[in-house]
């Protein structure tokens, strides 16, 4: 019931006996005029009717017939139950910010204010290939010595859910000639070159070699673990240029080294704003070894206990080569570069997956 009692009908502390003059419906207007002591029925979405100010859930109301509703006191205060005009949006202000990535609820802004059409930047282009001669892609024979490639599947995952156009280049073998002719065919065809493995120290090692041939290595080693041995730089071919990001070969390495160095990155080459990953402070439920001097990613379950309280635990086996631990994690624990050993029941950060890997 919409009623234009300015409030005090329902205010004074008394049950008030209003007349029912109209009836209102989603879609319609209701043109007639109300008075003190009167009111309309109104369904909701219906526009409230010139005057009324309170709506009333007819569940509230007693003893309704034809003519009128008694409203019990003390049940709703003035104002209540209605919306007001630009309580969502008031004019001029900024609906989206440039560099919005438009997820589900932006879209249905966007056609709550009737624009079917804005402004978008293309997708980042980013090409990827796992280097390897022990790399074998999925359906391929597995001969003696030889893996599985799985690198190129997780970075394909995700570049896409990160909303970027994919080139996947498949594998390149430890071969420099091989290796830079990929470089610089990915380079000619992508903003963003992504690739696993050959970043350390081994004898069949080439991309930092070529990187540094074809452009810049702007920086190689983090302190970090897993991922150390990230390697960036910038490299062109034929005029054109790409920032390339040079993963390590271990599978859980590039998980991490994407969702912690590369994402950000690719997100502001895109021209998206940046959006801090959030992380959630948790008490650990389990001991944790942490060497200090080095940033650590652990994989980790994170799940109410016996009381609702939220804790995290490791998923097992930390090793880098240790995919099915990542697969089962729901969220990955950052420990701090000074700190050392965690005993359980102390506080750490963690970051959660979904959306993430
Ligand atoms: N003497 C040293 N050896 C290593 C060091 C070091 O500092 N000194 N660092 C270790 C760390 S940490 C990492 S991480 C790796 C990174 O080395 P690379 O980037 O050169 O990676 P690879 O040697 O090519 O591969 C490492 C490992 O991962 C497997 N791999 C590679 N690509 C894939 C793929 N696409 N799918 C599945 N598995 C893959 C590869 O077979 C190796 O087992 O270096 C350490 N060594
Ligand atoms: O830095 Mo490596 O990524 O530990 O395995």
């Amino acid at each position: 019931m919409a009623t234009p009692c300015g409030g005090e009908d329902i205010a004074d502390g008394q049950a008030q006996r209003l007349q029912i003059v109209g009836a209102v419906h989603a879609g319609q207007r209701f043109e007639g005029s109300v008075q003190r002591g009167q009111c309309v029925r109104i369904m909701t979405g219906a526009p409230m009717p010139a005057g009324c100010d309170t709506v009333i859930p007819q569940e509230l109301t007693t003893d309704a017939d034809d003519q009128g509703v008694t409203l019990p006191a003390g049940r709703v205060r003035p104002g209540d139950n209605r919306r007001l005009r630009g309580e969502d949006l008031m004019q001029g202000s900024v609906a989206l910010p440039r560099g919005r990535i438009l997820r589900p609820s932006d879209i249905g802004l966007l056609a709550s204010l009737g624009i079917a059409e804005v402004p978008v930047q293309r997708r980042l282009r980013v090409a990827f290939f796992s280097t390897g001669d022990e790399l074998r892609s999925v359906g391929e024979p597995l001969d003696a010595g030889c893996v599985y490639d799985s690198n190129r599947y997780t970075l394909h995952g995700m570049l896409t859910r990160l909303g970027c156009e994919v080139l996947d280049m498949g594998v390149v073998p430890d071969d420099p000639v091989a290796l830079e002719a990929a470089f610089r065919s990915a380079c000619e065809e992508a903003d963003a070159v992504i690739t696993s493995g050959g970043v350390s120290v081994g004898a069949a090692d080439y991309t930092r070699q070529i990187m540094a041939s074809l452009g810049e290595m702007t920086f190689w080693k983090i302190a970090m673990r897993p991922g150390r041995p990230l390697a960036f730089g910038r490299i062109s071919s034929r005029g054109r240029d790409a920032y390339l990001f040079g993963l390590p070969g271990n599978p859980v390495a590039v998980t991490v080294s994407f969702s912690f160095f590369v994402r950000d990155a690719l997100l502001r080459l895109a021209g998206a704003e940046s959006r801090p990953l959030p992380r959630l402070r948790v008490t650990t439920a389990t001991p944790i070894r942490k060497k200090a001097g080095r940033t650590e990613y652990q994989r980790g379950i994170l799940a109410p206990d016996a009381d609702g309280r939220w804790s995290v635990r490791l998923t097992g086996m930390q090793g880098s080569g240790i995919l099915r631990s990542m697969s089962d994690a729901n969220c990955i624990l950052e420990l701090e570069h000074e700190r050392g050993d965690v005993a359980a029941g102390e506080e750490v950060s963690v970051v959660l997956f979904d959306g993430l890997v």
